[in-house]
Formats: C-alpha cells, sequence, structure tokens
C-alpha cells in the first residue's frame, strides 16, 4: 500500500531522472558540434549533404532552432536538464526558485550582452544572442538607450551569477570593506584625540602653571580612560558598537547561525563586565595613534599643522627635551600611557563574584575531548579553528583575555556521529499484521478496512477506516485485546485521526529504531526555527523532526513514570537552548533537587546561580524570579513596550544622552527556569511554591521568564489543577495507570507508550501528538557544557542562600541615620556616587555587583543621611554633599 506507492514512486523518479540525463548529454551533443551548413528549421541542404552534428539529422535541427533563438545562451539548456535529472536522483538536492529565476536571468542576460556590447561573440560555432537575444537588446535599448541596456544587462548577469552561486560577491569584496572600514575609524579616533588635546590645553590653560609634556599625556591618558569608562559604563550590556555585534555574527560555513540570530545587540563579551570594553580595544590603538609612529621627525615635518593640538603638544615636548641623544627604543618606553594599555584603572569594577573558581581541569574531564573510535577524529571541546586550536591554552589564560575573544555557538559535530539505524520492518510482516488486525477487528464485531499503514520509528500507524454505523469508541475501548491479539506490548488508539474518516492505530515497530538527537538538531525543522529558545522533542511516528518554540509555549510542564526517559528529554531541550543561544541572550536558574541529574551543568556560563539544590533556596529563587519579572516590567514600562523583544529592539535606538536620562537600561536576556523535581519542591513549601510558579506562568512570558517542570510524580498534590491551568503545554512519558494520565493531559492513552523517550505532547490548545524522544546521551551533553565551559566562566549575579534576608528587609523597618557608617561597601558607594555627582540603583548594582535590594537599601539610606535628593521619576538623584561634608 503506502510502502508500495512509495516505491512506485521512486522508481518514476528514477526513470524520469533517466529521461533528462539522456536530453542533457543529447543537447549538449548537439550544440557542441552544432555546425551552421547543417540542415535545421530555417535552412534546407541539398539531399544527401553532409550533416555534422554529432547528434545526427536530430540534434542538427533541435541545435538549429535553438541557436537561432537563444544564440550563445543556448549551452544552458543542457544545465537545465542536467539539475532536472540530479533532482530526479538525488532527493534532498534542494533547487530552489529563485535559482531558476537566476538561470532564466542568466540566459536573457547572456543573450542580450552577446548580440548587443558583445556583438559576435562566438562560442564553439554559435555567435550572437539569437533572435531572443536581438529582439531583448534592440528592445531594451530604445527603452533605455544603448547604455542603460548595457548596464542592466551586466547588472542582470551578476545578480544572476548571485542567486545562482549565492553571496560570492561579499567575500571578494572583504578586504576592500574592511581596510575602508579602518581607515576612517582610525581617522574618527584621530580626530577624537585632537579634540581632547584641545580642551585639555586650554582646561590647562585657564589652570596655570607650567605642566611638563609627559605630565599632559599623563593627564590626556586619564581623560580618555575615563571616556571609555563612561562608554563601558553606558554599554557594559550592549556591547561598545555595531561593529562588535556584527563580528558576533557566526562565519556561514562554519555554523548554520544565520538562522538563529534573532537579537544582535549581543557583543559577545560578558556583559556584565563594563571594564572589559576599555581593555578590549585601547591596547592596539592607543599607540598607534599618537606614539612613535606617528609623531616621529618625519611623520612631523609631514603632516605639521601650526593648529593640530597634537603638533601643539609635540612642539612643547621638543621644546623641553632634554638635549640627549635617545635611543628610539627608549623613549617609546617613556610614553606615559604605554604602561596602560591593560589597565584596571580607578572605574574598573569590583573582581567578578565567581563563587568557584573553575577547576582547571573541568573541560578536560569531557569525555568528548578525546578522540571518538566512532568518528575517527579528535572531537576536542574547543574546536580547532574556532576559538583556539589548543582548549589547554585557552584555559589557562586569564578571563579578561579570553573574554576579548568572540563567543561562538557550539557546532554540531560536537556531538557523536550517529549511524543510521535503518532496520526497518519488513514489507511482508507490515501486511501480515494488518491483516491481523482486520480479523481481530471483525472477531469483535468491528467492520471496517485497513486504509493506510504508515511505519515510523518506534511504531507503526494502521488507518482503520470503519464501516458506516460503527462506533468509534467500540474501537477505543478495544486496546488491551487488540495488544492481546497482536502480541504487541502496548497498543495506542487514536479515535479518530484530526481530519480524517478514519481510526489511528498505534503498533509497536518490530524493529525500535533510535531517535537521535543529532539528527533532529541538523533537521531544517531547527536550522529554520529562528527562536533562540527552539526545542527539539524528537521525532514523530512517520519519522519527521519535532521542534517547538518555549518562547510561545510559554511554559512547559514535563511528566512521566521514573526511568522512563524525562532526565534525557530535559538533557535535550537544555542543549537545544545551548545551540542557538549565547550566555548574554539566555540565562538559565537549574533546580536540582536529586543532585545529580543536572550537575553536569556547573559552571555553564548561562547559569544566573549555580545549580540549586538546597530546596531552601529554590523557594527563594522562585520568589527572585517573580521578582525579576516585576524589574523587568518596570524597566519595559519605561520605555513603553510591550514584551522584552520590543525592549531590546528599542534600547538599540536610544541615544546615548536618551540612555543616561533613563539611567543606561541595560538589555534583558532570556531567563528559562528549569526544576528537575517538582515534587520535592512542592514537599517543603506548597503554597508558596505554587504561587509563585502560577504568577510567573501567568504573567513572565511578555518578560522574556519560561519554565520547564518536571515531574515524575504526577499526583494531583503535586501537579495541582492552578499549575496544570496555567501550563497549557504538557509532556507526558510513560505513566503507570490511566488515572495519571489524565492529571498529566487531561486524557488517557500515556499508560500505552512504550518508555524509553516515547512520549505524548500536548501543544497549547493543540491535538496531542505522539513523539518518540531524542536520546541525548551524558557525554553529548558532557561536550557542549564543556565547549561553554571553556569559553566563558560563569559570572553568577545572584545568591540565593541570602536572598531572602535581603528581600525581607526591604521596606522593612525605619533605617536610621548613619546606621550602616560601619558598612565598608556602602561607605565606598557614597564616595563613589560623590564622584560621579549622581545616584542611582542600576549604577551601584553595576559597579559594586550587589543585588538590586541592597543597591535600593543603600540608596535610601544615602537620601537618609542627607547625601543623595529625592527621587525624579526615572532619572538618577542628585548629589548633595559628600562624605563627611
Ligand atoms: N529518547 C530516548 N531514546 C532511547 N532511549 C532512551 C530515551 N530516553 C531515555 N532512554 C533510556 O531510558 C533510560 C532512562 O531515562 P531517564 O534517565 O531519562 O529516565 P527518567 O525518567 O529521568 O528516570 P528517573 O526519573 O529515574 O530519573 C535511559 O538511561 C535511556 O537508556
Amino acid at each position: 500500500m503506502q510502502a508500495t506507492s512509495s516505491r512506485h514512486n521512486g522508481l518514476g523518479r528514477d526513470i524520469l531522472g533517466l529521461a533528462c540525463t539522456f536530453l542533457a548529454c543529447f543537447l549538449l551533443l548537439g550544440i557542441v558540434t552544432y555546425h551552421p551548413h547543417d540542415p535545421s528549421f530555417s535552412q534546407v541542404v541539398s539531399p544527401g549533404a553532409k550533416v555534422h552534428n554529432g547528434a545526427g539529422l536530430a540534434g542538427a535541427y533541435i541545435a538549429g532552432i535553438l541557436v537561432d533563438l537563444f544564440g550563445v545562451a543556448t549551452y544552458v539548456f543542457p544545465v537545465v536538464f542536467i539539475v532536472l535529472a540530479l533532482k530526479n536522483f538525488i532527493h534532498r538536492l534542494k533547487f530552489p526558485w529563485w535559482r531558476w529565476v537566476g538561470l532564466a536571468v542568466f540566459a536573457l542576460a547572456v543573450a542580450e550582452l552577446s548580440s548587443t556590447a558583445l556583438a559576435g561573440i562566438t562560442i564553439g560555432k554559435i555567435t550572437g544572442g539569437g533572435f531572443f537575444g536581438q529582439l531583448l537588446g534592440e528592445w531594451m535599448s530604445y527603452v533605455l538607450g544603448p547604455w542603460g541596456a548595457r548596464i542592466l544587462a551586466v547588472v542582470g548577469f551578476f545578480a544572476a551569477v548571485q542567486l545562482l552561486a549565492g553571496n560570492i560577491w561579499a567575500p571578494l569584496f572583504a578586504p576592500l570593506t574592511t581596510s575602508v572600514g579602518d581607515f576612517f575609524s582610525k581617522y574618527q579616533e584621530r580626530s577624537k584625540r585632537k579634540e581632547r588635546l584641545k580642551k585639555l590645553l586650554k582646561t590647562l590653560e585657564k589652570e596655570g602653571g607650567d605642566p611638563t609634556p609627559e605630565e599632559i599625556e599623563a593627564r590626556l591618558a586619564r581623560l580618555e580612560q575615563e571616556e571609555q569608562d563612561e562608554i563601558a559604563g553606558a554599554e557594559s550590556y550592549i556591547g561598545p558598537d555595531a561593529d562588535q555585534d556584527d563580528d558576533d555574527e557566526p562565519h556561514p560555513y562554519i555554523q548554520e547561525q544565520g538562522e538563529s540570530e534573532p537579537e544582535s545587540w549581543d557583543n559577545g563579551a560578558d556583559d556584565d563586565e563594563p571594564m572589559d570594553l576599555g581593555v578590549a580595544e585601547p591596547a592596539d590603538d592607543q599607540p598607534d595613534i599618537i606614539s612613535g609612529d606617528e609623531l616621529d621627525e618625519e611623520n612631523y615635518d609631514e603632516d605639521y599643522d601650526e593648529d593640530d593640538p597634537i603638533f601643539a603638544l609635540e612642539r612643547l615636548r621638543r621644546s623641553t627635551r632634554p638635549e640627549v641623544e635617545v635611543e628610539p627604543g627608549v623613549q617609546e618606553v617613556e610614553v606615559p600611557w604605554e604602561p596602560e594599555p591593560a589597565p584596571q584603572p580607578k572605574a574598573a569594577p569590583a573582581p567578578e563574584p565567581v563563587p568557584e573558581p573553575m577547576p582547571k581541569q573541568d573541560a578536560g574531564d569531557v569525555p568528548v575531548s578525546k578522540p571518538r573510535a566512532s568518528t575517527g577524529e579528535g572531537r576536542d571541546v574547543v574546536m580547532e579553528g574556532q576559538i583556539d586550536p589548543e582548549a589547554d591554552l585557552v584555559r589557562e589564560k586569564p578571563l579578561s583575555e579570553r573574554k576579548l575573544k568572540k563567543l561562538i555557538l557550539p557546532p554540531k559535530d560536537i556531538l557523536a556521529s550517529v549511524e543510521g539505524d535503518t532496520k526497518s520492518t519488513p514489507t511482508e510482516e507490515l501486511r501480515r499484521q494488518a491483516q491481523a488486525l482486520h480479523t481481530t477487528l471483525q472477531d469483535f464485531g468491528v467492520q471496517g478496512e485497513v486504509s493506510a499503514v504508515r511505519p515510523g520509528p518506534v511504531v507503526t500507524l494502521f488507518e482503520y477506516k470503519p464501516a458506516p454505523g460503527v462506533k468509534i469508541s467500540k474501537i477505543a475501548n478495544l486496546t488491551d485485546d487488540l495488544a492481546l491479539a497482536l502480541k504487541a506490548m502496548a497498543i495506542r488508539i487514536e479515535a479518530p485521526i484530526p481530519g480524517k474518516d478514519s481510526v489511528g492505530i498505534e503498533i509497536p515497530s518490530k524493529y525500535r529504531q533510535t531517535v537521535h538527537y543529532r539528527e533532529v538538531l541538523e533537521s531544517g525543522a531547527y536550522a529554520k526555527s529562528e527562536s533562540l529558545l527552539t526545542l527539539v522533542l524528537g521525532k514523530d511516528i512517520e519519522g519527521e523532526p519535532c521542534v517547538a518554540d518555549l518562547a510561545k509555549m510559554p511554559h512547559l510542564l514535563v511528566a512521566g513514570a521514573t526511568g522512563t526517559g524525562k532526565s534525557v528529554c530535559l538533557n535535550a531541550l537544555l542543549l537545544s537552548m545551548l545551540f542557538k543561544a549565547k550566555p548574554s541572550e539566555v540565562k538559565m536558574l537549574l533546580v536540582d533537587p536529586k543532585r545529580i541529574e543536572l550537575a553536569v551543568y556547573a559552571d555553564l556560563p548561562h547559569l544566573i546561580h549555580p545549580v540549586v539544590t538546597e530546596m531552601s533556596h529554590a523557594k527563594n529563587a522562585l520568589e527572585w524570579a517573580v521578582h525579576e519579572m516585576d524589574q523587568r516590567y518596570q524597566a519595559m514600562a519605561k520605555l513603553a513596550v510591550r514584551n522584552i523583544s520590543g525592549y531590546n529592539a528599542k534600547l538599540k535606538t536610544l541615544t546615548q544622552e536618551q540612555r543616561i536620562a533613563l539611567d543606561n537600561p541595560e538589555p534583558i536576556p532570556y531567563l528559562v527556569i528549569v526544576i528537575d523535581e517538582l515534587a520535592d519542591l512542592m514537599l517543603i513549601a506548597a503554597k508558596e511554591v505554587e504561587m509563585s510558579i502560577v504568577r510567573l506562568a501567568q504573567l513572565a512570558r511578555a518578560a522574556g521568564i519560561h519554565m520547564i517542570l518536571a515531574t515524575q510524580r504526577p499526583s494531583v498534590d503535586v501537579v495541582t489543577g492552578l499549575i496544570k491551568a496555567n501550563f497549557p503545554c504538557r509532556i507526558s512519558f510513560q505513566v503507570t495507570s490511566k488515572h495519571d494520565s489524565r492529571t498529566i493531559l487531561d486524557t488517557v492513552g500515556s499508560e500505552h507508550l512504550l518508555g524509553k523517550g516515547d512520549m505524548l505532547f500536548k501543544p497549547g490548545g493543540g491535538k496531542l501528538q505522539r513523539i518518540h524522544g531524542a536520546f541525548v546521551s551524558d557525554e553529548d551533553v558532557a561536550s557542549v557544557v564543556g565547549f561553554w565551559k571553556s569559553q566563558e566562566k560563569p559570572s553568577y549575579s545572584m545568591d540565593f542562600s541570602s536572598w531572602s534576608s535581603e528581600g525581607g528587609e526591604e521596606g522593612g523597618g525605619e533605617i536610621g541615620p548613619g546606621e550602616m557608617d560601619s558598612d565598608q561597601k556602602y561607605l565606598d558607594a557614597v564616595d563613589f556616587v560623590t564622584s560621579q555627582g549622581k545616584a542611582s540603583i542600576s549604577l551601584l548594582q553595576r559597579r559594586f555587583r550587589i543585588g538590586f535590594n541592597k543597591a535600593a537599601r543603600y540608596i535610601e539610606q544615602m537620601e537618609v543621611d542627607g547625601i543623595v535628593g529625592p527621587a525624579d521619576g526615572s532619572k538618577p538623584r542628585p548629589v548633595l554633599r559628600g562624605r563627611g561634608e
């Protein structure tokens, strides 16, 4: 039936492919051996005259008519048939419509050009553009003029080549655009420096005194550093400039992620480290701009400009320079900003609060770093040529240095290669099963016929069309009887199949195939999905890859009996995000009461907190998430946007002044909260946990916060009605009873699943879908996590052990004047805001790496102490006095 028809299809395609191959060869032969003296439709030769064409009389006639009509462009015709032949032979070969358009435009452009601009051009024995070329040329010259027509034809030619061959021009012009870009950025930097120096000289003039050139240079360097700090402060999350964003675009040939870079605000560096930006740029650029090369004797004389402050400084330097012969190298050393290229200057933030330093051998522990027997290739965690060939070296380097490297997404081949599991049930066996099914149903008094058989990787779907008058509930109730009669482990009946007049009977296949995670990851479904939160689920019963978008769900509940594939599924879901999103785009909060299931994710840079294993901390974590959601809503309200994508998009359009006026808003990454065992969490504080989860589930979508909850106890005290009402998307693995299935999916069915990742997926509002979960091994998980760890350390911004007390104190009790005088950090914060002349919560959060509550308390205390003024909307507060004044 189905199999037979697909075999017929395959045969038909093969025959068509052969026919196209013949036509391609025949045409090519006819065209290449075309001779103008051969007979054709437009030329009669005397009978018995010799035919020169290699394809005989037929070739002569066909080539003749084609050459008359298309001239040189005739050569395109064999190509058309070659493509058609390949398309029939190679099913996966894609030749989309725009390539056909490209081919047509190419032929027209060639025909036009060979009858006008390149008239007289001969390829083989074919000359000119034929009838159509001539017609097109004349018409275009009439409409656009001769030159206009030529330009359009040339542009058409190049456009056609681009359509056919992809973007080949960009790499060709890349060196040119880069050098032009470099030239302009150097020019810009130089002008900025001139401005700065002008201002400084004016200030110095006002101040009086007689500074030495070295002092001037030192002040200039300081000034520059301060400016960079300011910019870095403002852009600490966004990144210094658009260029860096562009740099982050993955290489199209390394990683097919054009598909997955919707938000370009990420600069690839650690967003929480403003000073890195300062360190990143000047090391190379500063000496270029001022010292050594540019101000040496030659340049000085050559580019001399009376008004140029740089030369004014050099004049001063020369006038005060001691008359001593100085070696050129020594002079370089004396330039005051030389020791500062990689400074940790005064505005540098406090060191990152990384609670547990990453053990050196972390990434080395990853088994994948060893060569794989299956592929025969080494699969180092850091792929050769993509980050650094020597992974160890990368790990040894200081963090700041590594941040300068761009973060790249893991390549898909970091996963173990999969071997095609192609053993499928023989057609004979399928026929026998269909017959047995038919007979058994007849035995139970159900009339009808098997209308289609669809074999899949794990189960085979038999479509059964009941005779008129048969109640489908009668078939649905026969599940166990059919399983017995067909000697099947478990049978699931879908009655009816949506949109069909049949009932689906799913019987386990004789040979169960494993759905490998890599297969689905490499499928078009995953590649095409642009969401950073695309989740790989597995394959449907017909073997089609299935992915889902967590951002749309917007939360997911996963339940199933123990040992049925939940942990593997969670790993697959987490990995799906790690293949698309950088730490600055998606943050994760993992809660793992069992302590071992998610332990492999420790030190993943996407984490905002080490994997939470203490349930009291997990409760705090959920409360924090609610608080974070409120903060995000406030931030979005400030920019008058409705969700985080709007927020991040609007941020990019803000000017520097607007940003400062809005208190330096920062881009908001997605936050994905994964709880591996909800039951354990509900045990300690069911009401509070439920309240937090429900609140998040109801509101967090717009704020970019999404939850994945897993449980092996799908009882009503864990998966409560309130939680269920707010989690429309659910996955159920095999469960032990109908009752559990109802608790999870509101319907029966998951008790008939086969375990080992076999699941029922309930999309929000949609029909239940049976999916065979993708299998991902622990080694693969470790490889991907190791890949990220080798690029960046986590920067934990939260501590849930102290969050509760911090939150508890918020707004609680009056703070007396001077109450915090013994808190050194508070005193530092006062000094800091005094030096800045303004104060805001986010400024303190960034500068001192403290939580929102603490920063808010500091600001409140400063207001009580009379150091800062009252709040004025979203503007920073003014500083009224310094400490001790
Ligand atoms: N998609 C899959 N394909 C093939 N086998 C799978 C798949 N998912 C899980 N398995 C098999 O099932 C076993 C149990 O899976 P897993 O550990 O994920 O179950 P679990 O539901 O998390 O169990 P527990 O609740 O006890 O932790 C795995 O060791 C694996 O061999």
